[in-house]
This record gives structure tokens, C-alpha cells and sequence, in this order.
């Protein structure tokens, strides 16, 4: 993944077929609908970001068809270059979480993709399938950890008999997987971009971070700055609803991804970071 990052960008690109999305596209809430939206983002969007980020909800509410349509994502995706981190935030006890495994991070499945967003919130260890597939097969998961919506906080802020926040120990089990791995581990968490400064220490975590909530959450540029501080190293600013509203004329989608691209960047690119970014690995 850091590679895709270095030669195309920072920026995950999110697929997330809204109704009122498909609505705006002149298209119909059908399968056919859907296939239409989520196959013209991704001609655009795979060819441009480092990584695709289908959300699997909008798939699923069509049923049968709408998973097909999200395995045809995930294949065009990858043939045009992109990573494909499927958000499904699955988390289950161990035994089920074994299926989920074989449903996202095996080859074998049509719906196998790059990374998968998990929920540790059944315990950490009930991830151990996923962590362990996803290195095995050269694949990544991303934990969630600090999410964007403001209903989180109460629950990832709460205070462990440790005196730690659950969202940090959550992102020090991370970091103690990550640990020791050249240049950054495969085990990432999430952050989303409109969490407070100063909530988190992700100082060893030697990681990837995906920080969802750039964009139609609210959260900016300097957001992301105040909050990663100058070591952007491993950090994947997501949008969707906020590029997505740009289509569907390709060439706009095309060109608002890049004007997104480039403000990212450009911060990236200010006094004090350029030094960070080119340690990324
Ligand atoms: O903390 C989280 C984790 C995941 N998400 C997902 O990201 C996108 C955000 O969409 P926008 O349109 O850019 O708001 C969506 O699929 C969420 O389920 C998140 O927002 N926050």
C-alpha cells in the first residue's frame, strides 16, 4: 500500500452508492442503478487514487445483485491499479470471524480484496483470523479504533481500569503486531479525520491510519495537520459522498479527485513534512 500511496497519492477514494447519490447520477435504485454508479466511479476514481474504498452496505441493501456488482467493482478496481480496501467493518467471535476471513482476505473469493476495515469491539483476539490471513496472503486490515462519528466518542473515549481510553489500547494492541515490521507493518487502524487533537498517541503504532470523515464529515486539510501533527507517514485521508457528488460527468469526477489529490498534497508538501513523507516506506 505504500507504494501505491508514493506513486499515485495519499487519497482513498470512497464507492459508496447512496440512493440520493444514484438520485443525482440520473440513475434508478436498482441493481442496475447501482452497477452503472459503481462501475463509472471506479473507471474514474481506480485510475486516479492509490486506493478504492467500496463501502459494502450500499451493495448489500440490493441483495444478491448488489454483491455481484461489488465483486465486478473489486475485480475492475485492481485491473485499473487501484487497491481495493473493502469498508465492511466485519467483527464476529473467533470461529465466525474464520468465514468472514474467507469471504475478504482469500484468494479463492470473488469478494478477496487488498484490506478490510474490522470492528475489534467483539476483543481484539477474536481478529486473529483476519490478522493472520491478511499476512499470510500479503493483505492488510484496518481496525477500527477512533471512528468519525460523533456518537463514538462516549464508548471509544471510555476510561479502562488501565487508564487508558479503549481507543487506545486498541491502537497499542495494533502497534504491538506492527512492531519491529520494515518499513510499517500491515496491521492499520481507524482514525477518522474529525477525532480532536490530542485524543490519540499514535506514536508507535508503525502503521497505515485510514482517516475517513475528509470532506463531507466536515474534516479538512488542516484538520488532518492538527491532528497527525507533521508525521503524516502511513496516514490515508478517505472521501466519498464529497467526490462522488462530483460525477456523473466523468470528466469532472476526474477532475475533482485531482483538485482533492493535490490541496492533500500540497499540506503534505509544506516545511516540516516533505522530510516525513519521503521516509514513507
Ligand atoms: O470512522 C469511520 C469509519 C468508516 N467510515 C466510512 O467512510 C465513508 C465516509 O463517507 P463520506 O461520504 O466521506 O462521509 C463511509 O463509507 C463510512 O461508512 C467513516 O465515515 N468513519
Amino acid at each position: 500500500m505504500a507504494e501505491k500511496i508514493r506513486e499515485r497519492g495519499p487519497l482513498c477514494a470512497g464507492i459508496d452508492p447512496h440512493p440520493g447519490l444514484l438520485d443525482a447520477w440520473g440513475l434508478e435504485r436498482t441493481p442496475a442503478g447501482l452497477e452503472k454508479f459503481a462501475l463509472s466511479a471506479v473507471e474514474v476514481l481506480a485510475a486516479e487514487v492509490a486506493v478504492v474504498k467500496p463501502q459494502s452496505a450500499f451493495f448489500e441493501a440490493h441483495g444478491a445483485a448488489g454483491i455481484a456488482v461489488l465483486e465486478r467493482v473489486v475485480t475492475e478496481a485492481r485491473l485499473a491499479g487501484a487497491l481495493v480496501l473493502l469498508d465492511v467493518k466485519r467483527g464476529d467471535i473467533g470461529s465466525t470471524m474464520g468465514a468472514y476471513t474467507a469471504a475478504y482476505l482469500d484468494g479463492h473469493s470473488a469478494l478477496a480484496a487488498d484490506a478490510v476495515t474490522v470492528s475489534p469491539y467483539l476483543g481484539f483476539g477474536s481478529l486473529a483470523p483476519a490478522v493472520t490471513a491478511a499476512r499470510e496472503q500479503g493483505r492488510g486490515v484496518f481496525v477500527l479504533a477512533r471512528t468519525s462519528n460523533p456518537e463514538a466518542a462516549g464508548l471509544q473515549n471510555a476510561l479502562l481500569p488501565n487508564g487508558k481510553t479503549v481507543a487506545q489500547s486498541i491502537v497499542d494492541e495494533v502497534a504491538a503486531l506492527n512492531a519491529g515490521a520494515e518499513p510499517l507493518g500491515d496491521v492499520g487502524v481507524v482514525v477518522g479525520a474529525t477525532v480532536a487533537p490530542g485524543e490519540l498517541d499514535l506514536s508507535a503504532l508503525n502503521g497505515p491510519v485510514l482517516a475517513p470523515g475528509f470532506g463531507a464529515q466536515g474534516a479538512t486539510v488542516s484538520d488532518l495537520r492538527a491532528l497527525f501533527g507533521a508525521d503524516l507517514r502511513g496516514v490515508l485521508p478517505a472521501s466519498s459522498r464529497d467526490l462522488l457528488r462530483r460525477g456523473p460527468d466523468p470528466a469532472a469526477l476526474r477532475a475533482g479527485v485531482r483538485e482533492v489529490r493535490a490541496l492533500i498534497g500540497q499540506s503534505l508538501d509544506e516545511p516540516g513534512v516533505t522530510q516525513q513523507r519521503e521516509a514513507f516506506p
